[in-house]
C-alpha cells in the first residue's frame, strides 16, 4: 500500500518549499503529489510542476471542505495507478488538518494507506499566528512530525520548542530553514513516519473554528506588464489584513524579461527571478489571501499596470527584494543563512 503523507501548516509557513526540497532530494523515491491551493490560481502546483512524478492539483477552496471522501478517493486513485513509493498531499494554508486526516482514514482505496501528518510551523510568525488563531494548536496536537521552519528568521528556537512541547509531548520537532528536512524522516524505503500514532475520535472531531471562515481570497491577472514602481507602492502599503500574497509578475522591461515570483507572508516580502517556462506567455497572476481583502485590492492592482514609459532604474525598487538564488535553493548546511526579510 502506498503511504499518503499529509503536509499541513498555516499560510506561508513553507509547505511548498519543503515539498520542493523533498522532490529535489528524493534520490529515486517516486513521489506523487496532490497540491491544494486556496486561491483560484494554483501557484503551488506551478512551483512543483516539472519535478514530480505524478500530480493532481485542486484550487479555489480547501480540500477539507470542497472534497468529500469519494473525491479524495478519486484523486488518490489517479495517483495510486502510477508506480509510486509515496503520495504527499500539500494542503492549503487554511485547511483543517483534522478533517483532512479523517477523510484520508475513511478512504476505501485499498492501494493506499494513511502515512501520517507533517505540520510545518513558521518560527518567525508562530507567536503572532497562534495568538490570532488559537485553533491552530489542533494541528500541533495531532502531528506526527513538527517541522519548525524559518529558523533563519527566528533566531533561538528553544522557547518555541518548549511551547510546542506543551501541546505535543511525543512527536519529533525539527528546527530547519528552507524546509530542509531529511526525506527519510517522511518516507524511507519502508515509508513510515517516526511516530505513527493512533488518533482518537476526539482528536479528529470539530471542524467548527476552521480558519478560512474569516479569510477572503482575491485573484488578479493581467496580460499587460506591471509598472515596477506602482506595484512596489502597492506592496509597501498593502492592506493591513493581507496576510499572504503569491504569484508571478510580468514587468516586460528591456533587460528584465524574466518571470518574477512574488511572495508575501505577514510583513515578509521577497521576489524570486527565473525564466518563464518554455512555451508560456508572460502574464501576471496573483493570489491575495487575508481578512477583509476585497475587490478594492484588485482595483489598486489594476491601476499598477504599465501605461506610460518606464525607466529601467525603476526596477531597482523590485530588485532590492530579490532573494539570492542560493538562499532559496538548497543553501549549504553550514553556509550563510538567508538575510532578514522584513520590509
Ligand atoms: N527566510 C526564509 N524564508 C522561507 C523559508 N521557508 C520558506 N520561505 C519563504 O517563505 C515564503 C512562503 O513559502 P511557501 O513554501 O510558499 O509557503 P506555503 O506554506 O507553501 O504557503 P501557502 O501554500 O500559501 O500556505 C516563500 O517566499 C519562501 O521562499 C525559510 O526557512 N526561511
Amino acid at each position: 500500500m502506498i503511504p499518503v503523507v499529509l503536509l499541513t501548516g498555516f499560510l506561508g509557513s513553507g509547505k511548498t518549499t519543503l515539498l520542493n526540497h523533498l522532490l529535489r532530494s528524493a534520490r529515486g523515491t517516486r513521489i506523487g503529489v496532490i497540491v491544494n491551493d486556496f486561491g483560484q490560481i494554483n501557484v503551488d502546483a506551478m512551483a512543483v510542476a516539472g519535478q514530480v512524478d505524478s500530480m493532481v492539483s485542486l484550487s479555489n477552496g480547501c480540500l477539507c471542505c470542497v472534497a468529500d471522501t469519494s473525491d479524495i478517493d478519486e484523486m488518490l486513485g489517479k495517483l495510486a495507478g502510477a508506480k509510486l513509493d509515496v503520495i504527499v498531499i500539500e494542503a492549503s494554508g487554511l485547511a483543517d488538518p483534522q478533517t483532512m486526516v479523517r477523510k484520508l482514514l475513511a478512504s476505501t482505496d485499498t492501494r493506499v494507506r494513511y502515512g501520517g501528518l507533517v505540520t510545518v510551523l513558521d518560527a518567525a510568525e508562530f507567536t503572532r499566528t497562534h495568538a490570532e488563531h488559537p485553533e491552530l494548536v489542533k494541528a500541533l496536537r495531532i502531528a506526527d512530525l513538527l517541522v519548525l521552519n524559518k529558523i533563519d528568521r527566528a533566531g533561538a528556537a528553544t522557547e518555541l520548542i518548549d511551547t510546542i512541547r506543551t501541546h505535543n509531548g511525543v512527536s519529533p520537532i525539527m528546527p530547519v530553514s528552507h524546509g530542509r528536512v531529511d526525506p527519510e524522516l517522511l518516507f524511507d524505503r519502508a515509508p513510515e513516519l517516526p511516530v505513527a500514532r493512533q488518533l482518537s475520535f476526539d482528536d479528529l472531531d470539530d471542524h467548527s473554528d476552521h480558519a478560512h471562515a474569516v479569510y477572503d481570497t482575491v485573484t488578479f491577472t493581467s496580460a499587460e506588464p506591471m509598472h515596477p514602481v506602482l506595484l512596489m507602492d502597492f506592496l509597501d502599503n498593502r492592506p493591513a489584513g493581507l496576510y499572504r500574497m503569491k504569484g508571478f509578475v510580468h514587468f516586460g522591461l528591456p533587460g528584465h524579461t524574466d518571470r518574477f515570483e512574488v511572495q508575501t507572508v505577514g510583513n515578509y516580502l521577497r521576489f524570486h527571478r527565473s525564466p518563464w517556462p518554455r512555451g508560456s506567455t508572460p502574464r501576471t497572476e496573483l493570489v491575495l489571501i487575508g481578512k477583509d481583502v476585497d475587490a478594492t485590492a484588485a482595483d489598486w492592482l489594476e491601476a499598477c499596470r504599465q501605461t506610460g514609459p518606464v525607466d529601467v532604474d525603476d526596477m531597482l525598487w523590485v530588485t532590492r527584494y530579490l532573494d539570492s538564488v542560493d538562499a532559496v535553493h538548497e543553501p549549504p548546511e553550514d553556509g550563510p543563512q538567508a538575510e532578514q526579510d522584513e520590509t
